[in-house]
């Protein structure tokens, strides 16, 4: 659906001059300097995909945007949208393409809402029964009617989110392209306007590339992310293989069948089976814990073969994780998914005690991306 290959922008910017008036000179002596915005960028995206282009203020997100619509032209390289050149088939590219802008509307500012669609409906040549049948699905799912007639200053940034997505999408797009479209917005209106999209794409098919600083609305709604830093892609993947490469630890909270006593001795041993295989079915079936009552069970033989059914760290054990709290109850460790698995290391952990449950926390994506950037 959209192909674009080893594209760069090159901007040139006048050179700065030293002193007073500086910037005034700079023009008037015509310097120039090369800037390259973008540099060798490649990527496909298929229809129905979902993707997030991420990247630090500057990285190059906008200006690959205005090349895969047409407005800007790139250096090198080329972009095809569903086979064709946004810069030379411009119209082609339009009836496919729907864009919206957060920080700014492409709606008529002292206009009533649904003048603007009038108008749209027109300029993309949007047949009337056509209009009216997809205004009304429109209306439908993103509650226009209560600000339909209201002039688009009127709107709050909500409503005129709402208002612009359904302008995007009044000629029917394949293709979605999103930069922002949650900024400024509070929690109730960032989950309607998610959950909007959510239903376009996965219902409607329609393929969306997302430009955004909100790392919640990429972990939320895309399937594959891509990073851009100073120009170039340094990330093409799932956020799950993100995880996984950037190597930050998975922290694992474990707490035990009763106190902090007992050794590790024999029941240590019935404890690596055991726990072994309730952890197995625990972290597939459940997810993010391993539920108590798979623990009691895998702890109930753990509990038998132990000296007093309780607990112990040992001073030392062999491992790629590290312990990093202790308390009445458990322990909490870090571990690295690439070096070790959690299978691996909740029979190390059994060994210690009755395992009466798991918790993981997978590493924040926020502070992924920090370690990108
Ligand atoms: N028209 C232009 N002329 C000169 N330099 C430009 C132009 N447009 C963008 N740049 C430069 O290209 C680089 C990439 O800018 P771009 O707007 O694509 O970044 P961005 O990732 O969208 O950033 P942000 O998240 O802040 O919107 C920046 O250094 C910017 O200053």
């Amino acid at each position: 659906m959209i192909s674009v290959t080893n594209i760069s922008k090159t901007f040139r910017v006048p050179v700065a001059a030293e002193g007073r008036f500086g910037a005034l000179r700079s023009l008037w002596s015509g310097a120039r300097l090369e800037k390259t915005a973008v540099r060798d960028v490649s990527f496909t995206i298929e229809r129905g995909e979902f993707v997030g282009y991420i990247g630090p203020n500057g990285a190059g997100k906008s200006t690959t945007i205005k090349m895969l619509t047409g407005i800007l032209h790139p250096t090198s390289g080329s972009v095809r949208i569903a086979g064709f050149s946004p810069h030379r088939q411009r119209t082609e590219v339009a009836r496919r393409l729907g864009v919206v802008f957060g920080q700014r509307t492409q709606l008529w500012w002292d206009l009533p809402v649904k003048d603007s669609y009038d108008i749209l409906a027109a300029m993309y040549k949007v047949p009337g029964e056509d209009k009216r049948r997809r205004l009304e699905e429109l209306t439908e799912l993103l509650g226009l009617d209560e600000f339909m007639q209201t002039p688009v200053r009127k709107l709050s940034l909500g409503q005129r989110m709402r208002a612009d997505l359904a302008a995007a999408l009044l000629h029917a797009p394949d293709v979605l392209f999103l930069d922002e479209p949650t900024i400024g917005l509070d929690v109730l209106a960032k989950r309607s306007i998610r959950s909007f999209l959510q239903k376009l794409n996965r219902e409607l098919g329609v393929t969306i590339l997302l430009t955004t600083h909100d790392m919640d609305d990429i972990e939320q709604l895309c399937s594959r992310v891509m990073v851009i830093n100073r120009g170039e892609l340094a990330y093409d993947g799932s956020i799950a293989a993100l995880r996984e490469r950037i190597g930050l630890p998975t922290v694992i909270r474990v707490t035990f069948e009763g106190a902090g006593s007992g050794s590790v001795s024999s029941g240590g041993d019935v404890g690596v089976s055991g726990v072994g295989a309730g952890g197995n079915g625990g972290i597939v079936g459940v997810g993010e814990s391993v539920g108590s009552s798979t623990g009691v069970e895998a702890g109930g033989s753990v509990g038998a073969g132990g000296a007093s059914g309780g607990w112990s760290v040992p001073e030392r054990w062999e491992g790629a994780f590290r312990l990093t709290g202790r308390t009445d109850s458990g322990v909490t460790l870090e571990c690295n998914r690439t070096t070790i698995s959690v299978m691996d290391m909740l029979k190390t952990v059994g060994t210690w005690g009755p395992i009466a449950d798991v918790h993981m926390e997978e590493p924040d994506f926020e502070d992924i991306i920090h370690r990108i950037y």
